[in-house]
């Protein structure tokens, strides 16, 4: 009979040689062990922790310029290497030719499940196929374009709200020269009304409903614990022991809440629209509700259950996303006031065809090119969602555009990768890289996208919008961007018109979590913000 020490011994025997082993066949076929790794990778995390830990997307955009587009991490807790992958040629590959053998991995999606539940962003093949067929239609031009006067509405509101806060703050101080905000508490108010009224016809009161105050506070919590060293190692312990995530350990458990709490009025949304069942609108909506009952009208029990998942994810990634990019273009804009001003300027002169002068869908896409300009930039620099990461179903060879060269000088033009090879896609670092933006890559100058030969060859760019990647590209190519893009310029220009944003002397930096945050530089303990001094133009 084997003692306690030479029990243990086997165990340790065994799991030795199962990591070893696993790393022997992860690199059999596969060139992703004969790239370019960075510099002193720690014996525990790899270089993973200083990729999450290195602000501003530098880990990748750094290595980028010096390794190439195509680089070598060590994995943390002994996972075997990992692909971090810019290479335009590549990132189409897998993500316009063969979106379903590259897949979100089994560590993400039950995360996803957590917080949005199993909709169309935790879908992958066919099920992925089916529910886009079906919520597409709901983000043509034609129907974006007919959100307008709800989109109006909240940036309305939105500014009626800050005006008083500003008002009251100014006179709190008997100083007519502005209020200092935090934008991170303002911005998210008008997207999560234009999401509410859009989608589900639901009105969150520009941030005053219980509900609006729930569902910030719940995003602001994960968001922070995202921060902090916790929200680093737990997808990583869930990677090595996927069993983990049933486990009641805070850092995952919370992202639980966020749904409950969405699913919550989701059923009472839906619950509200049955009873409008004989409702003319209701039958011919296009929203995305009416899609949803239509698409499964009496869902129940497990179907109701997928239908509000589907509510949830619209609600979220509906309008944090675009609030995140609001607010570095405001951020951005407060720093160059000269860049405000010319801005202003174009929206102020501009006469539009909508009431008022409003200008119409067609105009703000094609009349003011300097707040398109900005728009771009603003996105290219600050990307909501700055990196994401696929899992190769497959063997398979990735093309490069820009070959890469291994350590013993060996050029590579193309890249085995194993089934199971986890690729890490830096999409700030592909907006953000000097290869090929060039040597201002890391600068605000949306005079980038008016000037003759401002923008990189397309050859060098990935296919998404604008060339950017802040959207992604292909089949799973964000499906709201001409509704963010749309709501993004109506609540500039409603901003603009009637505030100026000035800049507080903080510098930003940003980290990821979730989305690309921001803190104050040596303030990271004050929470998330971007400080602005607001002063209203109408006073
Ligand atoms: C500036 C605003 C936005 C940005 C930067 C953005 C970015 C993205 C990105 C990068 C993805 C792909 C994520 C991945 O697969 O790794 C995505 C997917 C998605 N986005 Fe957006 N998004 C924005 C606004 C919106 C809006 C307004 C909606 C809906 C109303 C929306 C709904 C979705 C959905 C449902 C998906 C999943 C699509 C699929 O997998 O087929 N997003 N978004």
């Amino acid at each position: 009979m084997a003692t306690s020490s030479e029990t243990k011994l086997l165990i340790a025997t065994a799991v030795v040689a199962y990591v070893v082993g696993k790393r022997w066949w992860a690199k059999r076929g596969s060139d992703v062990g004969r790239l370019k790794k960075p510099a002193g990778a720690h014996w525990l995390w790899g270089h993973e922790y200083e990729a999450w830990d290195t602000l501003d997307g530098q880990f990748y955009i750094k290595n980028i310029d010096e390794l190439g587009q195509a680089f070598g991490m060590k994995g943390g807790l002994f996972h075997s290497d990992i692909l971090a992958l810019t290479d335009p040629a590549a990132i189409s590959h897998m993500f316009t030719k063969h979106p379903y053998e590259y897949t979100k991995s089994q560590i993400i999606r039950p995360l996803i499940d957590r917080l949005l539940g199993k909709s169309l962003v935790w879908a992958e093949g066919d099920q992925h196929k089916r529910q886009r067929q079906v919520l597409a239609p709901v983000f043509t031009n034609e129907n974006v374009k007919a959100m307008d006067n709800e989109i109006h509405r909240a940036a309305d509101k939105l500014v009626e709200v800050l005006r008083e806060h500003v008002l009251s703050q100014q006179a709190e101080k008997g100083d007519g020269g502005g209020a200092r905000v935090n934008i991170l508490d303002w911005s998210g108010r008008a997207t999560l009304d234009v999401i509410g009224a859009v989608g589900f016809g639901h009105d969150f009161q520009c941030g005053t409903s219980e509900e609006a105050k729930a569902i910030t506070r719940s995003w602001r919590e994960l968001i922070l614990m995202g921060m902090e060293f916790p929200g680093f190692v737990a997808p990583l312990v869930i990677r090595a022991f996927p069993i983990i995530t049933d486990l009641p350990v805070e850092a995952i458990q919370a992202q639980g809440e966020i749904k409950t709490i969405v699913k919550r009025i989701a059923k009472q949304l839906v619950e509200e629209r049955r009873a409008m069942q004989n409702d003319e609108g209701m039958k011919s909506g296009k929203d995305l509700m009416s899609t949803l009952l239509k698409w499964n009208q009496n869902a129940e029990g497990e179907d109701l259950d997928q239908l509000l998942d589907h509510i949830c994810t619209f609600v979220m990634v509906g309008h944090e996303t675009i609030s995140n990019a609001l607010n570095f273009a405001l951020y951005e804009l407060a720093r160059n006031p000269e860049m405000q001003d010319k801005l202003r300027k174009e929206m102020t002169e501009f006469v539009g065809s909508g009431p008022g002068g409003e200008p119409t869908y067609e105009e703000y896409q094609s009349q003011l090119p300097y707040l398109d300009a900005v728009c771009k930039e603003g996105l290219r620099m600050y990307p909501p969602a700055s990196h994401t990461e696929r899992i190769a179903l497959a063997d398979d060879v990735l093309p490069l555009r820009f070959p890469v060269t291994t350590p013993s000088g060996e050029q590579l033009s193309s890249i085995r990768v194993k089934r199971g090879q986890l690729i890490n896609v830096p999409t700030i670092a592909i907006n953000r890289s000097h290869t090929v933006w060039g040597p201002d890559a890391e600068v605000f100058r949306p005079e980038r996208w008016l000037d003759a030969g401002g923008l990189p060859a397309p050859t060098s760019l990935t296919q998404g919008w604008s060339g950017i990647f802040s959207f992604l590209e292909g089949p799973r190519i964000c499906i709201g961007f001409r509704l963010a893009l749309f709501e993004y310029k109506v609540i500039m220009t409603t901003l603009l018109k009637n505030f100026e944003f000035k800049d507080t002397g903080a510098v930003l930096k940003t980290q990821f979590s979730s989305n690309l945050q921001p803190f104050v530089e040596g303030r990271k303990q004050d929470g998330i913000q971007i400080p602005l001094i607001v002063k209203d133009l109408h006073q």
